[in-house]
Order: C-alpha cells, then sequence, then structure tokens
C-alpha cells in the first residue's frame, strides 16, 4: 500500500502590498467569474489596504480578501441615522488550499480592521445562491440573509446580501 504523507504547509495571513496585485489578480481568474481591472486592485490597496489581507504559503499568495468601506443604510437596523458599513467587495482561496482555515481568518482579520481602523460598525456581501462554501462560513461568523437580489450576476443568478454587526 501507498501511503501519501501530505502535510499541510502553514499559511500566514499579511497585510496587503502593492506588489502583490499581480497574484491577487491571478487567484481572483481562477477562482471566481467576477474579475476586475487592474486599477481596481490599486484602488482598493491604496485606500482600504488596513483591511485588505493576502494568505501566503512558502512565499506564494494562495488567496487574499479585498474590502471597500462605504457610508449608508443600515443592512441590520431599521430607522437610523447612516452608518459605515465594511463591504466585501471579493474574498478566493485557490481550490487547493482549501478547507483549512484560510479563508475564515482572512475574513475575521478583515472584519477586526474595518472597526478599528475605519469605524466600520457592520459588514455586508453579496454571494451566488448557489455558492454552499461561501454561505457556510459567512454564517460561521455571524451573518445572516438580509435580502434576495435578483438576476444580480452577469449570467442571471441571484445574490444574497448578507450582513453581519461589527462589534
Ligand atoms: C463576497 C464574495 O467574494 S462571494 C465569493 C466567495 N469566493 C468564492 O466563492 C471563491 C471560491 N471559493 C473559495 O475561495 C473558498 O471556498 C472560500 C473563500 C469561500 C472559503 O475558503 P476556505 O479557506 O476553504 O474556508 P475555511 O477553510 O476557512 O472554512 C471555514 C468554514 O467555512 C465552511 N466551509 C468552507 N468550505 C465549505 C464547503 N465546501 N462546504 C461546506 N462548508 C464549507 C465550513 O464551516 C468551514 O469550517 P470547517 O472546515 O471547520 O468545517
Ligand atoms: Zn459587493
Amino acid at each position: 500500500m501507498v501511503e501519501s504523507i501530505e502535510e499541510k504547509r502553514e499559511f500566514i495571513i499579511r497585510n496587503v502590498r502593492s506588489d502583490d496585485i499581480d497574484a491577487i489578480i491571478k487567484v481572483n481568474r481562477f477562482t471566481l467569474p467576477e474579475n476586475y481591472p487592474y486599477y481596481f486592485f490599486v484602488e482598493h490597496v491604496r485606500d482600504w489596504g488596513e483591511a485588505f489581507f493576502v494568505a501566503v504559503v512558502d512565499g506564494e499568495v494562495v488567496g487574499y480578501i479585498m474590502p471597500r468601506i462605504e457610508t449608508g443604510f443600515s443592512n441590520l437596523r431599521n430607522f437610523i441615522p447612516l452608518v459605515r458599513k465594511g463591504h466585501v467587495v471579493s474574498i478566493a482561496v485557490l481550490e487547493q488550499y482549501r478547507r483549512r482555515g484560510i479563508g475564515r481568518q482572512l475574513l475575521t482579520s478583515s472584519m477586526q480592521k474595518m472597526r478599528e481602523a475605519y469605524g466600520a460598525e457592520e459588514v455586508y456581501l453579496e454571494v451566488r445562491v448557489s455558492n454552499v462554501p461561501a454561505i457556510s462560513l459567512y454564517e460561521k461568523l455571524g451573518y445572516k440573509k438580509v435580502r434576495l437580489l435578483k438576476h444580480y450576476y452577469a449570467d442571471g443568478e441571484d445574490a444574497y446580501l448578507m450582513a453581519a454587526p461589527l462589534q
């Protein structure tokens, strides 16, 4: 019998740097149909870099979370003034590195900084209704489905808008 001793190499989570952008774009193109122009990544690194994290294994970027901060109506509470909201624009982990806690740690690190560095009181995102792995991760971290966004994606699929308080 051949035994496979595949060691799971350790990952680190660190803040994004400008020279990570090419690697982040590669991860994004491998993992998601929602892609963005180069300058979009540059602006998010520049403006929201304290809450923008990458996961690195053996010096290679294998995952990222790209956030922004917005001011608008609360997704969680009615009849209150405008709030600062973290918006998870995109999160992804290369397939071969999934299910070892990277996505969870990217999300918790970013949510903490949304509050500490930018004063966000809540966080939200959109996710395909068929994306069971991502929805499971979000629910584990306290997100609730607050709205159904019909035909949100270019291919016609619906999205859930999911949101969580930051504390
Ligand atoms: C706002 C947006 O960007 S929406 C789009 C989200 N991104 C994508 O869909 C890209 C493709 N998918 C991915 O990159 C990954 O699957 C991610 C980012 C969603 C999750 O990354 P991972 O590193 O695998 O997550 P992680 O290992 O931290 O999982 C944490 C928990 O989420 C849940 N979860 C993760 N993957 C799955 C799955 N395939 N099935 C069920 N539950 C899952 C589990 O509860 C898991 O905990 P457990 O492993 O102890 O059971
Ligand atoms: Zn969004």
